[in-house]
């Protein structure tokens, strides 16, 4: 299917919707848009994250990723930022894009998402972020590593980390007002 994408979405392919909702009917208004990056490993059953110590996002659970700088590609800015903020490099591929526009923040973000299953480099906590892993067989007894903790994590994120998970593309975007609640939202794989 390829109906209509929120404001601020590209999708150049069709897709195929798999979460909406929201308690308003229209989309925040947004005038400038800015570019970020978001990346995770996942490897065999486990996804590193890591909890954000300061800044925007603080004391949540995320992947590693900031603003892509003027000279840099949206790949060169993920590799960059995984090695500042977990010390690790990774050949980082990418398999989604999220367009987030916060009520009390002047711009948009558009945040290409990249994953990656091998890193070479030790794993080190850095000032902005204390990595961890977490099990992606959410439930599975066997495990010893935590579930993902969604419910210290983006709202959002629980809709499409199941499609970053499953190795399908995915695109979405996610409205939230200033008290930190998600107020609307729609994801679809590409
Ligand atoms: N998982 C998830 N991540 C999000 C959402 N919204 C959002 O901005 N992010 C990510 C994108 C970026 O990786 C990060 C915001 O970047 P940042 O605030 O750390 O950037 P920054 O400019 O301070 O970073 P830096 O370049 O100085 O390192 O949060 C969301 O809804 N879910």
């Amino acid at each position: 299917m390829s109906a209509s994408v929120p404001p601020g979405v590209v999708c150049e392919g069709s897709h195929t919707e798999k979460h909406s909702g929201g308690a308003v009917d229209g989309w925040l208004a947004f005038e400038k848009v800015k570019l970020y990056t978001n990346a995770f490993i996942v490897e065999e059953g486990r996804i590193l994250l890591g909890y954000k110590k300061r800044g925007f996002g603080k004391d949540l659970y995320n992947g590693f990723g900031g603003k892509v700088e003027p000279q840099e590609t949206p790949l060169e800015a993920a590799v960059r930022e995984m090695q500042e903020e977990a010390g690790i490099t990774a050949p980082l591929k990418k398999c989604g894009t999220l367009f987030f526009v916060c009520e009390d923040i002047d711009h948009a973000f558009h945040i290409d998402i990249f994953v990656a299953d091998e890193y070479t480099g030790a794993i080190i906590e850095t000032d902005e972020m204390r990595p961890g892993w977490f099990s992606t067989s959410q439930g599975a007894p066997s495990s010893e590593l935590p579930p993902i903790p969604y419910s210290r994590m983006w709202a959002d994120d629980v809709f499409w980390m199941p499609m970053l998970l499953a190795g399908k593309p995915f695109i979405g975007r996610a409205d939230f007002v200033q008290d930190g609640t998600m107020q609307k939202w729609w994801f679809a794989e590409v």
